[in-house]
């Protein structure tokens, strides 16, 4: 197999970087994309009571076991396989479950903040930032983070104002300028999700071929 081709999906919270990349994921020939969470290198807080988990900053740089991630894409790279991490929004903390990644044909690169990180980004093929508009982004968390990671309206407004803004200002946006391609909307622009679609699947004939 040749070395896999890395596409990033980077975005803000609630942009629709999961659903795109679930969408694409489903219209490609099973088993030839391995996708790897940035949210899944989410560093280890078992040292911490679940009270003082609640304070930790997740939008900081700081939150993220970038080394990890890193090293495991470098391990993909040379066609090994990892133990991927399992993050669990519940209790704010790594599992201690492990699930396998193989270094498959192509591997989708996903997280908030893997454009800022400059030693992420250089090791992406394709850069793909979805765009969605703030006032979008916070209603889906709202509706996402309630009935899906079990928090309060008023925790998911509290984390938004303190730090979710903060640091979609200061990191993510303007980490889009070193995007490839502009996705507005995410999920459910299916032209983008199509255009994605044809391109995978003419690396994945070219890699078959070669
Ligand atoms: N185009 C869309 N229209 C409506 N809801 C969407 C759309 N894209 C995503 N969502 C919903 O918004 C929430 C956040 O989307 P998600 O893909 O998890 O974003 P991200 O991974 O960027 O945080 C999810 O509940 C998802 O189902
Ligand atoms: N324990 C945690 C860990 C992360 N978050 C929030 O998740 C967001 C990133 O995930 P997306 O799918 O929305 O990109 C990030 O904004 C963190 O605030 C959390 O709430 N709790």
């Amino acid at each position: 197999m040749r070395q896999p081709i890395f596409i990033g999906v980077c975005g803000g919270s609630g942009s629709g970087k999961t659903t795109i990349v679930n969408r694409i994921n489903s219209e490609v020939p099973e088993k030839s994309i391995s996708i790897m969470e940035h949210d899944a290198y989410y560093k280890d807080q078992s040292h911490l009571t679940y009270e003082q988990r609640c304070k930790t900053n997740y939008d900081h740089p700081f939150a993220f076991d970038t080394d990890l991630f890193v090293e495991h894409i470098k391990e993909l790279k040379k066609g090994s396989t990892i133990q991927k991490p399992i993050y669990d929004y519940g209790i704010h903390n790594r599992t201690k479950e492990t699930i396998i990644s193989e270094p498959k044909e192509i591997i989708i690169v996903e997280g908030l903040l893997i454009f800022y990180e400059e030693r992420i980004r250089e090791l992406l093929d394709i850069k793909i930032f979805v765009d969605t508009d703030a006032d979008i982004r916070i209603l889906r968390r709202i509706v996402r983070d309630m009935n899906e990671r079990k928090r309060s309206l008023d925790s998911v407004i509290n984390q938004y104002m303190s730090t979710v803004r903060p640091a979609h200002e200061q990191f993510i946006e303007p980490s889009k300028k070193y995007a490839d391609i502009i996705v507005t909307e995410g999920g459910n622009n299916l032209v983008a999700v199509d255009l994605m679609v044809t391109k995978i699947k003419s690396l994945l004939e070219h890699a078959y071929r070669a």
